[in-house]
């Protein structure tokens, strides 16, 4: 049988009560999460600091089944490959720019067997990201400047998901920063399958009504295709 696209939503924590962490992300999963998108930043890559593999280590004991995403928004992903593989990370997504070895970096993430992101900021053309698609299992194009949750979708990002879409058919695409439902349908036309949504789905006043709304718009548009 042939793999087909599949529209999933992976709400970021970012803007959640992190000190209720582990009751935030259960809500979200029962209220129809597909996966968990847990942002990483190391305060210097971008000005902001989250989490870090000790936290993820504790979320993974206490939700097992469940595909965590970590996005390393981070000057030296190597570092935490085998730390986050540890931590009972499904994949790791990396951004590429301040990485001089891609390829060795993915090469790793395989090898401590967690699948591989690889995220573009949106200063960066999908040119840089293209070279690298075949060492991958999805990429990352962001909506807005890695750092914080609750900025503006940036639709001039459009372009790169609709050129990656029209020449990998398959490719798991994501898109994060700034997705809710007034922005979704831009992302689902341009052909992203993979939705990452944070205050949007955190302050939604129905929590499952979003989510599976998001899903609905993202899978229509995958159905149409
Ligand atoms: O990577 C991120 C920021 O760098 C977050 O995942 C993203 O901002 C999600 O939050 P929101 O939907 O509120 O923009
Ligand atoms: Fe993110």
């Amino acid at each position: 049988m042939s793999r087909s696209l599949k529209a999933l939503i992976g709400p970021s924590i970012l803007n959640s009560d992190l000190s209720r962490l582990y009751e935030e992300s259960q809500k979200l999963l029962d209220n129809g999460a597909d996966y968990l998108h847990l942002d990483v930043m190391d305060g210097h890559f971008v000005p902001n600091l989250t989490l870090g593999h000790p936290v993820v280590k504790c979320l993974r004991n206490k939700i097992k089944d469940v595909f965590f995403e970590t996005h390393m928004m981070v000057s030296n992903p190597e570092q935490w490959i085998i730390p986050m593989a540890d931590a009972g990370v499904n994949q790791y997504t990396f951004h590429i720019e301040p990485v001089d070895n891609v390829a060795e970096v993915c090469r790793k993430i395989r090898e401590n067997g967690m699948k591989v992101g690889l995220a573009i900021k949106p200063g960066t053309p999908v040119t840089e990201v293209e070279r690298y698609i075949s060492m991958s299992d999805m990429v990352l194009i962001m909506t807005v400047e890695p750092g914080f949750g609750g900025q503006k979708f940036m639709e001039n990002q459009m372009a790169k998901v609709k050129y990656l879409r029209g020449q990998y058919p398959l490719l798991d695409i994501e898109v994060d920063g700034g997705v809710g439902p007034a922005t979704i349908s831009c992302c689902a036309n341009a052909g992203a399958n993979m939705i990452v949504s944070g205050t949007a789905v955190i302050g939604a006043a129905d929590q499952a009504a979003t989510i599976r709304s998001l899903r609905e718009t993202v899978q229509q548009a995958i159905n149409k295709n």
